[in-house]
């Protein structure tokens, strides 16, 4: 499990080493944590270190200091190491030691200045060492313009390695904001503990690999403010079977999907829970939806019940069931009932309705994309539950946000689907996975995603310890957010098994089974 914390709280966990006057000592494990990294990525660029031409973007605060101490260690290896300074002042004893051990410094607003974005882009190595966890916004006024003269000047899928210190400068630390423009980097080295924006869009994007330094403060971390799960958390959790398990004891789950109009949706989501081992999958739908789905699905049990006549552990609603009452009505029977759901496309909006009257029941899980929950929100401001709705382009500026705002206003696990997929429960309990291939992005995959979530719902839903295995943080009603990170990684797995490529939905349930039996 990947675990990330927020500037404040490794400022937090500092504190009591910063006062018993550890806080060079801090600086210079950080420092050499970074120059390994740098002299690694050097190593596998050119072979060594001796000779190469790194620059070190230093701004004013320890952030910068890190990158200066980096440099002068660095130097020291006989790379040819220059600072381009770009505030007023260095780090003191960072800057000293830099031009003790033969380092260079260039005032980015001093004569030279106008020359550093040519240093930059002849470099072998550039440290972005601007701003940490100390900045406000981000790059401004000269290193705002010297960055975009690199971006400007950046041959394609060339120029030097670029190693962030602590975070890319102008990526938010904490939101994985993306304020001005950002160098790229190819590895992110980050202090004491991943920060909680390299793990989260549209940062993400920008942090390359995260490598992570301890700093010996690691115990007196608080609890993390994001968390990822990993492929051998995948394996630890997924729901399985016991020698006593019968189809009813793993699962039933109960899928309200498809309509005249899109049948399809019906048959993706059902193969989709099927082959993510439900132990009974039932479908509730039209006549000819029922006979497709039990034609390309011989497992599912189809029937025209409504949601009060069958006994399941979950539901998925919404795939492709619109335009047609009788599956409105259905939906509307799972929202306000007691049983944990998968909530999707068009069972999206009267689950906002049912938020805003306080009838939504307990353990949805709602599954919108960007657009989805731009609309989510702005229902939820129109039912005068929310003070203030972004635009579709300000839930993608600020997803975690809002997928919170969304957790919290109804009570439901909301999972923000994307490259990085945000899953933001209403106790505040955080996690983003980004296991997906970009290929995912094709119609059906979403439905394929609400079954295979509907399998593992429906297996934790009688079981609140479900995931404790993982830590108490994973028990009672954030089962449900674990439960859907579960599937959203699997899914991912899923579309990259056997390489990248082209996966239609149908091949990618056939996928799932196959990740599951990797990992078992
Ligand atoms: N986590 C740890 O235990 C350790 C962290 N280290 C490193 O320290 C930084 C955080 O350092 P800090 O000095 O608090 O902050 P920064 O270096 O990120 O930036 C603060 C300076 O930058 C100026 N500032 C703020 N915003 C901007 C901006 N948008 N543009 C330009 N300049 C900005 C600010 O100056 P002002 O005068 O404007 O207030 C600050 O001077 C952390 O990220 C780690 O890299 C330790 O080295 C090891 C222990
Ligand atoms: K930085």
């Amino acid at each position: 499990m990947i675990e990330a914390h927020t500037g404040a709280q490794v400022r937090a966990a500092e504190t009591p080493f910063l006062e018993r006057g550890d806080g060079p000592a801090l600086m210079r494990r950080a420092a050499h944590g970074l120059a390994l990294a740098c002299s690694r990525r050097l190593r596998e660029r050119r072979g060594k270190v001796a000779g190469a031409r790194v620059v070190v973007l230093a701004g004013t605060g320890n952030n910068g200091g890190d990158g200066l101490w980096a440099g002068a260690e660095l130097a020291r290896r006989g790379a040819a190491v220059l600072a381009v300074a770009t505030g007023d002042r260095l780090h003191p004893e960072g800057e000293a030691a830099l031009r003790a051990a033969g380092g260079r410094v260039l005032s980015l607003g001093g004569p030279e200045g106008a020359g550093a974005a040519g240093r930059v882009l002849a470099a072998d190595l550039v440290v972005d060492a601007v701003l940490g966890t100390g900045a406000r916004g981000g790059l401004r006024g000269a290193a705002a313009a010297l960055v975009q003269e690199v971006l400007d000047g950046l041959p394609d899928g060339a120029g030097p390695e670029v190693v962030a210190c602590d975070v890319p400068s102008g990526v938010g630390a904490d939101t994985g904001a993306v304020h001005g423009p950002v160098l790229p980097a190819g590895t992110t080295v980050s202090f004491g503990s991943a920060k909680a924006g390299l793990l989260l869009p549209p940062g993400e994007a920008l942090c390359g690999r995260a490598v992570t330094v301890p700093l010996g403060l690691e115990p007196a971390l608080p609890a993390p403010a994001l968390r990822r799960l990993e492929p051998e958390d995948v394996a630890a959790l997924w729901p399985r079977p016991g020698a006593g398990s019968h189809k009813y004891s793993r699962g039933v789950v109960g899928v309200v999907a498809g309509s005249a109009t899109y049948p399809g949706a019906a048959l993706m989501c059902t193969r989709a829970a099927v082959d993510a081992g439900a132990g009974m999958v039932r479908h509730l739908g039209d006549p000819e939806t029922r006979r497709l789905v039990c034609l390309t699905s011989p497992e599912v049990v189809a029937s025209e019940d409504h949601p009060t006549e069958v006994h399941v552990q979950a539901w998925v609603v919404g795939p492709g069931a619109v335009g047609d009452p009788a599956q409105e009505s259905r939906i509307d029977a799972v929202l306000t009932g007691a049983v944990p759901a998968v909530v999707d496309a068009g069972a999206l909006g009267a689950a906002a309705r049912a938020a805003a009257d306080g009838a939504l029941g307990p353990g949805k899980v709602l599954t919108p994309h960007a657009g989805e929950l731009a609309q989510v929100l702005a229902w939820l401001a129109a039912l005068g539950v929310l003070e203030e709705a972004p635009e579709r382009e300000g839930v993608e500026a600020e997803p975690a946000r809002w997928a919170a705002a969304a957790a919290a206003a109804t009570g439901a696990v909301v999972v923000l689907k994307g490259a990085t997929t945000v899953v933001a429960a209403p106790g505040g309990l955080l996690l983003t996975q980004a296991d997906g291939s970009p290929w995912l992005a094709t119609a059906g995959s979403g439905d394929t995603l609400a079954g295979v979530m509907g399998a593992v719902l429906a297996a934790c839903a009688e079981h609140p310890d479900a995931f404790a295995a993982a830590g108490s943080w994973a028990r009672g009603e954030n089962r449900f957010a674990v439960a859907a990170a579960l599937a959203v990684a699997v899914h991912g797995q899923a579309s990259r098994l056997g390489g990248l490529g082209p996966v239609p939905p149908t091949v990618l349930a056939q996928r799932v089974r196959d990740v599951l039996r990797a990992r078992a």
